[in-house]
């Protein structure tokens, strides 16, 4: 058996002897509210069976037609692995591609998904006919392709002086706000432990400790909806951002983990945080640490392949699953003891590990390699489009992250007796990832400038 196949039939998708007892699992789906009420409101809403930039994307055509199937207009709402995901097993499925228009999420609600993420930039999927586009490439090519593109006059904002930065922020809050809307009942209905959407700060401020923070305070404010993560990275700069905005009592998702020593440190943020805030009810400041997982593979393959001995070659594909096992091993740790419970007594909340970066990039890999292994209560999957088709069509529900903590130990430890420098690999994915943000960030400016370049010369 190929090292791969033998992780997808033992490994980390070891099927789970410790399923949590569920009080929920015979009960309805959480959200069967009517969604479709909750566009009102929108201005302009665009009917997700319009022909629209999402729905002309394959993976996320076919997501939306997938879901939409389970949409019973009315009638009842059918059970997903999503659900059972949730009710079985306490993973809150969020979908990884805040997509426009919003009304596209309404079918995956009803499918199960209780929370979205977003980025500004550029997504490259890793294969190599198609991307995923950003809200705002959305945006310029509705514009370009005469959809109805936001709600937000683009034009009007450029004519009327707004620097382009300025503008891409108004795009961006407005689809944030509408997501936020959809999103409230799920908020509701678990007291704010779920249902979140998330907006991150400028990625150019990711080694600016004071300007993240200013940043945080007047996006936060200015979105204005309780159930809003502000995404703030987690670089050794920012790590002081991140306590001083849960002092403050904003919610964050702390993003772009890809280390055990960093993710601790994390963790220590949040504490300090909720333990240096004036408030008396710590219930409403909530936190998400997004642990970043296929890119880690993608780098620790390439080393186990310079390497080259059958032993390397062995661990392809399990480096990030052996970390994010025991990142789940230190969140228990840490969120348990005398000091967490001092503050469980003011109301506070788990900051929830969230695996983000869920897609297989390696396409030998079994296509949930990053989703099924990594099951365990409080815990969120962020999963773009093909993730979640995948986990839809054919995911299994087990508790898995914690029912082989040994093996992880064991690959995690092999991996640096080879000579795996965890140390480099999280610095070096760092690295990238603040790099490839703040560059995607940049171009996309640039093309809105472009853009507003366009529309200026036509109204002269
Ligand atoms: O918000 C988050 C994490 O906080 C996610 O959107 C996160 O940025 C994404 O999962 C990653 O950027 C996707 O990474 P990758 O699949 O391109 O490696």
């Amino acid at each position: 058996m190929s090292s791969i196949s033998k992780l997808s039939a033992s490994g980390f998708a070891n099927s789970a002897t410790n399923s949590r007892p569920t009080t929920r699992s015979s009960q309805q789906p959480m959200c069967c509210v009517d969604l479709r009420k909750r566009t009102a409101g929108f201005g302009n809403p665009i009917s997700s069976s319009k022909l629209t930039v999402g729905t002309n994307h394959p993976i996320k055509a076919s997501l939306v037609v997938r879901c939409s199937k389970n949409d019973g207009n009315g009638s009842t709402v059918k059970k997903t692995t999503l659900h059972d995901l949730y009710e079985k097993e306490g993973q809150s499925p969020w979908y990884d591609n805040l997509c426009r228009p919003v009304t596209d999420l309404i079918p995956l609600i009803e499918s199960g998904v209780r929370g979205v993420t977003s980025n500004p930039a550029r997504k490259m999927l890793h294969v190599p006919t198609f991307c995923w586009l950003s809200l705002i490439e959305q945006f310029l090519f509705c514009m370009n392709t005469n959809i109805p593109e936001s709600n937000i006059n683009f034009k009007e904002l450029v004519q009327s002086g707004k620097d382009i930065e300025s503008a891409y922020w108004e795009l961006v809050v407005k689809d944030i706000q509408d997501a936020c809307k959809l999103f409230e009942a799920i908020y509701d209905e678990t007291d704010g432990a779920d249902g979140y959407v998330s907006v991150e700060v400028s990625p150019r401020l990711a080694d600016d400790t004071e300007n993240t923070i200013e940043a945080a305070k007047w996006l936060h404010k200015w979105v204005n909806r309780s159930n809003v993560y502000i995404k703030i990275p987690a670089t050794a700069p920012c790590i002081p951002s991140i306590k001083e905005v849960i002092a403050l009592g904003i919610s964050v998702n702390v993003t772009l983990i890809f280390s055990l020593a960093r993710y601790e440190a994390v963790i220590d943020a949040y504490l300090d945080g909720l333990e240096a805030s004036g408030l008396d009810d710590l219930s409403r400041v909530t936190s998400v640490a997004s642990f970043f997982v296929s890119r880690v593979d993608s780098l620790v393959d390439k080393m186990l392949e310079k390497i080259g001995t059958p032993e390397a070659l062995d661990l392809r594909g399990k480096a990030a699953n052996a970390q994010a096992g025991l990142a789940y091993q230190l969140y228990q740790k840490k969120f348990s003891g005398p000091r967490w419970e001092a503050l469980v007594k003011k109301g506070a909340k788990k900051q929830r590990l969230l695996w983000a970066s869920t897609s297989v990039k390696n396409p030998a890999y079994p296509d949930t390699l990053y989703v099924a292994p990594l099951i365990g209560p409080d815990t969120v999957s962020t999963m773009p489009d093909q993730a979640l088709l995948a986990f839809l069509d054919h995911g299994s529900v087990a508790r898995t992250i914690d029912s082989n903590v040994s093996e992880a130990e064991g690959i995690y430890s092999a991996l640096e007796k080879l000579g795996i420098d965890w140390g480099y690999v999280g610095s070096q994915l760092e690295l990238e990832g603040v790099d490839s943000f703040k560059k995607s960030f940049d171009s996309l400016l640039d093309s809105l400038q472009e853009k507003a370049n366009t529309l200026k010369l036509v109204s002269l």
